[in-house]
């Protein structure tokens, strides 16, 4: 889905794309985040208002360092924001939202070492207190959504870590989130692992319609992943674009990675990600 956008913001800060109350599902505004330090106050986020539409498949990339995991953790109630708001379906977040699922870089440290794959992938389903039988249908469906059906009994240890990775997905999947939050989750696997985890997402999100949000560093991967990106500044961090990528849904590695219009969009992408780290800001603070 491709929801109509529509910019609102009045205010002199750039902003993301805001959508109709009707088309969003996540709706972030005017977040801000100030760490206090020993050192003094970090201001890690500045300004940043943005929505989410219902089944969007948005990529978020910036710089090393402008505060990309402090807005996931805000977005997650994982964190308390210092000002602005964080609205999940016509609610503030305040704490982790039900309907959501974190998938992080370190798959080592998520998974648990001494459970089982589908051990793993059932615990939050325990948690929430599901009854069995649809536990385990859950639990089946998502591992075969993964290509990891053939290893339930295996422990993580015994895996690959792009594997592993695949377990971490189906453990946010089997919950049926809403939304799915990704921090970086293909940075610690090899080149080929990551292209074939790529592809699950998409097919994933296409199968089951959840609205992702994707953190990425890799540019490439933004456009090719994505139906929109948005790229943040250096810190204290902003908006600093949010585009549309109008590539088509079917995308191939080959193919798509070759077509003249991911060229531009990369190339788009990549000159903004170049200015916002020599500090150009859209602000002009
Ligand atoms: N717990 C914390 N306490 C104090 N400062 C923090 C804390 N976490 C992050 N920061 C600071 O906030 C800023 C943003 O950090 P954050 O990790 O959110 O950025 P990032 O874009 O995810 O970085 P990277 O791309 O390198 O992973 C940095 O200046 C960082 O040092």
């Amino acid at each position: 889905m491709q929801p109509e956008t529509e910019n609102t913001s009045t205010g002199p800060m750039p902003a993301g794309k805001t959508l109709s109350d009707e088309d969003t599902l996540l709706r972030v505004r005017g977040l801000q985040k100030v760490y206090q330090t020993d050192a003094g106050p970090i201001e890690a986020v500045r300004d940043l208002t943005f929505d989410l539409g219902r089944g969007e498949l948005a990529c978020l990339v910036g710089p090393s360092g402008s505060g990309k995991t402090t807005l996931l953790k805000c977005i997650a109630g994982l964190m308390n924001v210092t000002s602005g708001e964080v609205i999940l379906d016509g609610q503030e977040v305040t704490g982790p939202p039900k309907r959501m699922a974190v998938v992080f870089q370190e798959y080592g440290r998520s998974l648990f070492p001494w459970l089982r794959v589908d051990s793993n992938v059932e615990l939050p389903l325990k948690n929430a207190g599901i009854d069995k039988a649809q536990r385990r249908e859950l639990v089946q469906e998502a591992l075969e959504a993964v290509g990891l059906d053939h290893v339930p009994r295996s422990y993580p240890w015994q895996l690959s870590g792009g594997m592993q990775q695949r377990v971490a997905i189906a453990r946010a999947i089997a919950y049926q989130p809403e939304v799915l939050l990704m921090d970086e989750p293909f940075a610690a696997v090899d080149a080929q692992t990551r292209a074939d985890l790529e592809d699950l997402i998409r097919s994933v999100w296409k199968k089951l319609g959840v609205t992702i949000l994707f953190v990425t560093h890799d540019i490439d991967e933004s456009v090719y992943l994505g139906q929109r990106v948005i790229m943040l500044s250096s810190s204290p961090t902003v908006i600093q674009d949010d585009i549309d990528i109008d590539l088509p849904a079917e995308r191939t590695q080959l193919e798509t990675r070759s077509a003249p219009r991911f060229t531009e969009l990369r190339h788009h992408v990549y000159e903004q990600i170049q200015a916002a780290k020599q500090g150009f800001r859209p602000d002009g603070d």
